[in-house]
């Protein structure tokens, strides 16, 4: 009876679909090899000697909206590192490997969530197919970039991550930045979804200090932990209600950065608010990109690109058979207009060595 009572209290709106596989169990069944963590600390050395204005080369985050076909990613993938290897001396290409979509409204949330893209919701799949992918692509000698979404879900992952994003919608959240302030990869925060930057240098401040943070270990016992504080926190600008690529939206940005003084760097991303979702526009921001790194600009120090194998995007329908290599999410820019983009943005490059 007073059990009953109980239930009507606070389980009002909810019940248990499933147990969560722990990350012990799942790093168990997917374990890192010493090859590949290897592989996922350099990647993040060389992000970071990015950030700190050691290598003067070009951070370049790229790859499809959202991972939904592993096939897809790994084919993708392994063209890209063969043109990682072609930039090696100008570009240090590290893929898009997003399982996680916030939503503005409604919509498939990403392989975690909903890995068989039917609304079946079988997460420990999900969770483990994520971690699939991200062993194979580490394994062809690829650094991975993710936005962590879920404060729980991410870390299942976190340790395949070279380079992460707190997006738009949740970078003044300030249990994401307490997150951002434990994790051990480069940190981006996105602009806010109607342009404001100052949440953004507000995230990164409060992500390189220490706090107290909760959250489970890999056993899956919630703990407490004392974060150290993540030094490799920035800025990407994403554009709002309108883009803010420009050379003075750039400048705006650095001149708030050394009020606090913080490195007047930031990454740009040449999607979402600043290509105004018309996706092939993302190639006139590159050439932006590439007049004003030509001109000299240091402030550039990376890009972000939604880019796959086929251009575009398609809907999930039910019982219809998906085209191979096409993004379920954001539409993205051809392999063509990749590679092109890719050549355009090493030639500028070359001109600040
Ligand atoms: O990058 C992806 C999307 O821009 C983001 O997840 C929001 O998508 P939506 O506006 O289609 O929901
Ligand atoms: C959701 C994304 O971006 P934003 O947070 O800038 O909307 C994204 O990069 O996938």
């Amino acid at each position: 009876m007073l059990e009953n009572h109980h239930l009507s209290i606070d389980r009002l709106r909810k019940q248990p679909i499933n147990s969560l596989i722990s990350q012990e169990e799942l790093e168990k069944k997917l374990p890192i090899s010493d090859a590949i963590a290897s592989q996922v600390i350099s990647g993040r050395r060389r992000i970071e000697r990015i950030l700190e204005g050691r290598d003067p080369r070009l951070l370049v985050i790229i790859g499809p909206c959202s991972i939904h076909d592993s096939n897809a990613a790994i084919e993708y993938a392994t063209r890209m590192k063969t043109l990682s290897e072609q930039y090696q001396n100008q570009l240090e290409i590290v893929m898009r490997t997003y399982f996680e979509k916030p939503r503005t409204a409604a919509g498939w949330k990403g392989m975690i969530s909903d890995p068989l893209l039917d609304g079946s919701s079988q997460v420990n799949l999900g969770i483990e197919m994520a971690r699939k992918v991200l062993l194979d692509i580490n394994r062809l000698g690829l650094p991975t970039a993710t936005e962590f979404l879920d404060i729980i879900m991410g870390q299942y992952i976190a340790d395949l991550i070279s380079w992460g994003a707190i997006g738009a919608r949740t970078t003044e959240s300030q249990i994401h930045r307490q997150m951002a302030s434990a994790l051990s990869c480069p940190i981006g925060f996105k602009n806010g979804t109607d342009g404001n930057i100052d949440i953004a240098i507000d995230a990164v401040r409060v992500a390189s200090a220490s706090h107290i943070f909760v959250s489970p270990n890999k056993k899956g016992e919630m703990t407490i932990y004392q974060t150290l504080g993540n030094p490799y926190g920035h800025v990407v600008m994403r554009g709002g209600k309108k883009p803010n690529y420009s050379a003075k939206d750039i400048a705006l940005a650095c001149h708030k950065l050394r009020d606090f003084h913080l490195p007047e760097h930031v990454v740009v991303d040449l999607s979402h608010g600043n290509c105004q979702k018309r996706y092939r526009h993302q190639l006139s921001v590159s050439h932006s990109m590439a007049e004003q790194i030509r001109s000299g600009s240091k402030a550039i120090l990376g890009v972000m690109i939604e880019s796959f194998l086929i251009e575009g995007s398609q809907q999930i329908v039910p019982e219809k058979p998906l085209i191979y290599g096409q993004s379920v999410t954001d539409s993205c820019l051809s392999w063509s207009n990749t590679e092109d983009l890719l050549y355009e943005l090493s030639e500028a490059v070359k001109a600040r060595f």
